[in-house]
Order: structure tokens, then sequence, then C-alpha cells
């Protein structure tokens, strides 16, 4: 479903991606790690088509990325999901939902809603009330609502309490059995190896390990990571 090949990218002539190479599978959840500046958000920004790679090339399903409409096929979840204030967690629903070519009727909006664990009172409260935890909630259902196949999250558990962790854990491994892939760069290790499917490790700009989640433990990966950056 994703496909990176030989990807490269420098900013001001420093290289941030050296020959990027990967695949994800419908289904998979790809945790991506590395140490500040490895090129995490550089690689989920040149999916999301926010920023060109230099060489290489980039596939959603059997879209290239810069050359076809990729961009219905994709959601984003940054760390901090940005929504309006004034406005209730279901009428941000509505409002990107719409954005991205949606109608939906209010119950539809709250199924969506309460898909990803949001309380049915706190649908109707503005956004200013929530927590970060809630708000992500608000991301997830925008990526539902618009029926994205890839979701795409920067550090989505950094600052969330060990119980809207767990909440969003739940969440995400729900979404890859609907189908959904998540690519997903994080520093949280233990909650990689809860979470992902596939875990990566990018160095100095490559992707220098790619492991089977189920074949290592946190105690492992911990390891690995601190021999491996
Ligand atoms: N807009 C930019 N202009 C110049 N250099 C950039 C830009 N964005 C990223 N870089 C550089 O590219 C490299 C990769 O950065 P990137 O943000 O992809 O890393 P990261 O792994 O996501 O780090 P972090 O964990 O801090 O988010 C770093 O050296 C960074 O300084």
């Amino acid at each position: 479903m994703l496909k990176a090949i030989n990807i490269t990218k420098s900013y001001q002539g420093k290289l941030a991606l050296r020959i990027v190479s990967f695949e994800v599978a419908k289904g998979e959840i790809f945790c991506l790690l590395g140490q500040n500046g490895a090129g995490k958000t550089t690689t989920i920004n040149i999916f999301l088509g926010f920023i060109k790679m230099d060489n290489g090339q980039a596939f959603i399903g059997d879209k290239e990325v810069g050359v076809d409409d990729t961009n219905h096929l994709t959601a984003y979840i940054p760390e901090t999901v940005q929504l309006y204030g004034n406005l209730t967690g279901a009428e941000n629903l509505d409002f990107f939902s719409r954005l991205a070519g949606f109608k939906y009727t209010t119950s539809e909006l709250e199924n969506f809603l309460t898909k990803t664990g949001l309380q049915s009172d706190a649908q109707h409260k503005r956004l200013s009330s929530y927590s970060k935890g809630m708000r992500q909630k608000v991301g997830i259902a925008v990526a539902l609502a618009k029926n994205a196949e890839v979701i795409f999250m920067d550090e989505p558990t950094s600052g969330l309490d060990p119980k809207a962790t767990s909440e969003f854990t739940k969440i995400c491994k729900e979404l890859a059995q609907m189908g959904k892939v998540i690519f997903m760069a994080t520093h949280d290790i233990f909650n990689a190896v809860e979470l992902a499917t596939t875990i990566g490790i990018m160095k100095e700009g490559s992707l220098v390990q790619q492991l089977n989640a189920n074949e290592i433990d946190a105690g492992q990966l911990n390891q690995l990571y601190l021999e491996t950056i």
C-alpha cells in the first residue's frame, strides 16, 4: 500500500534522506524510530506531498506521490491536532469532512466520533475544553470520515498520559483491523512494540533496521535502538 523507492532529500545541500526504500502492506502499523533529525518527519512529509523529494519515487497504492492525486488517500495526525477551538468536536468533524468533499448527518458524525472512543457527552462541547487525547480522537474521526486508506502520525503519543496512550493504541489497532495503514514516527519504544507490526529505525537519513514487531520485546528493542543510533 505504501512504497518508498530510493528516496533522497536534502535541505540546502545537507542530506536529510539517503536512498530510503520500504514497503508497508494494507493493515500494517509501521512505527519509525530514530533520534531527532534522523529523517522521520521528512519521510512523512514527502508521502503527504508537503515537500518534494529530490530523487526516488513514493507510491500510495498504485498512485504515485507528486504525479497522481493522492490527497484523498491520506490523513495526517500531527503531535498536536490542529482544530478550531470555538467549534465543537462534531462541528470540527463536519467542517473537515466537507473540506474533503463529504457531507454527513449529525448522527453519522456522532458515529465516527463514537468509533474513536470520544464520549457522547463531549462530542458537542467546544474543542477548547478538550484534552490532547480527545483532540486526537477528533483527528482520527476526520481520517475515518474522509475514508483515508493511510494515516500518517507524527509523535502522536507524545504528552499523552498512560490511559490516553492505551486508548490511542487500541484505536490504532482497530484502524489496522479495518485495513487501514498506519505510518507513525515516534520516540516511544514501548508503545511501538505494543502497537506496531513493523518497526523501522532511522539513523542520519537512512533506514538502517526493519524488524517484525512480533519477534522483539521492549527491552530487546531498546537495546537494539541504543546500539543502532
Ligand atoms: N525545512 C527544513 N529546512 C532545513 N532543514 C530541515 C528542514 N526540515 C528538516 N530539516 C533537517 O532535515 C533533517 C531531518 O529532519 P526531520 O525533521 O525529518 O527529522 P526527525 O527524525 O523527524 O526528527 P524529530 O524527531 O526531531 O522530529 C534534520 O537534519 C533537520 O534539521
